[in-house]
């Protein structure tokens, strides 16, 4: 077994066995406590720059599946590569056993030279960014690395594809602005009555003439997408239903006016609890964000839609009169729960409204 190192910010170093590649990273170090799901959340592409640290003990277990696709795009994981800077895990179990497992954690990892670092502390390691707040920091072989931000660079850029894509025949013309999307959000679309148009995220999609618009998750801060901003700037000028998840939300609150800040050490699993606004009714809801969206700076039209009920901070936002709302949650939850799914029915009606009004 090769040793590597972890080393923070604040100076805390932690030693631990290297599973995956053995070269040298850096990035933001954040913690998930969700319990599943690495296939879908090393893949997700707003998890790109982060050094992930797994609260759950054993990893590995189950191995990776095996790439399906799913019309054009893969039926299992959220994108084509994985995303991660890094991976902290306390036990990486060698062995794996699954019915549909392909590889292990650790070739998988390798495969696109992603290092893994096991044998930490994490229990210890997420008390620490807990109290401190997510921080920089590095996972070292070899060769040592600089500590490098990955919230100054724009990484939605980095993730978005270049072109613009087609799927699927139905009532439907619905835009996808791709600033890192999960592909179980195009899977959700495409299980409706849905032609969905997937484009760029700096895209001047107020061009096409469609029915409804989606505004995808995606990873960084949310200020660097001035482009996408500057669009649906247009965008809500009109009245067409706009709907956006994550990433998305956070850009709706920014074009809407207000403004996003960096939580401490941000949501990250599979059982966030959020309440409707008006109601006393409660969903569990899968996350993965560090940012969230001011709902003091909210303009008077605007109100929080969803807010979270560990933190009280906004997990979704809506405009007051037009069809214009969001989620920092993942209705399309892959994975994690399916609760909040029917958001993608809501948004669909209010496009079936508004065309059927006009
Ligand atoms: N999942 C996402 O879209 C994350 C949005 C943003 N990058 C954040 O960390 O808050």
């Amino acid at each position: 077994m090769k040793q590597v190192k972890l080393v923070l910010e604040d100076g805390t170093e932690i030693q631990g066995e290297s599973f995956g590649a053995f070269t040298s990273t850096a990035g933001e170090v954040v913690f998930s406590t969700a319990m599943t799901g690495y296939p879908e959340n090393l893949t997700d592409p707003s998890f790109a720059g982060q050094i992930l640290v797994l609260t759950y003990p054993m990893v590995g277990n189950y191995g990776v599946p095996g790439e399906e696709l799913y019309e054009s795009i893969s039926k299992i994981f959220e994108s084509d590569k994985i995303h991660i800077a890094g991976l902290v895990v306390n036990y990486y179990s060698e062995e794996h056993s699954h019915w549909n497992a392909a590889k292990s954690l650790g070739d998988w990892l390798k495969e696109y030279n992603i290092p893994g670092i096991f044998g930490v502390d994490t229990r210890m390691l997420t008390k620490i960014l807990r109290e401190k707040g997510a921080m920089l920091g590095k996972i070292v072989a070899e060769e040592d690395v600089e500590l490098h931000d990955p919230n100054q660079d724009n990484l939605v850029a980095q993730v978005s594809p270049t072109e613009v894509k087609h799927y699927g025949h139905g009532q439907h013309k619905i835009v996808l602005v791709d600033c890192g999307t999960k592909t179980n959000i195009i899977r959700c679309f495409l299980q409706r009555d849905v032609e969905l148009i997937r484009v760029p995220w700096d895209y001047d999609f107020t061009q096409i003439d469609y029915d409804g618009l989606f505004l995808s998750n995606g990873p960084g801060d949310p200020k660097m997408c001035t482009a996408t901003i500057g669009h649906l700037q247009t965008a809500l000028g009109q009245d067409k239903p706009i709907f956006g998840i994550c990433l998305g939300s956070q850009l709706m609150g920014l074009a809407a006016g207000g403004d996003t800040f960096k939580l401490k050490y941000g949501h990250r699993s599979h059982n966030q609890p959020v309440k409707l606004t008006g109601t006393q009714r409660s969903y569990i809801t899968s996350q993965n964000h560090g940012f969230a969206v001011d709902t003091d700076t909210l303009p008077a039209e605007w109100t929080m839609l969803f807010e979270n009920l560990n933190d009280g901070t906004c997990e979704g936002i809506k405009h007051k009169t037009k069809p214009f709302f969001s989620t920092q949650f993942h209705p399309e939850a892959a994975g994690g729960p399916e609760d909040t799914e029917y958001l993608f029915d809501d948004f669909l009606k209010a496009v079936a409204e508004h065309k059927a009004a006009k």
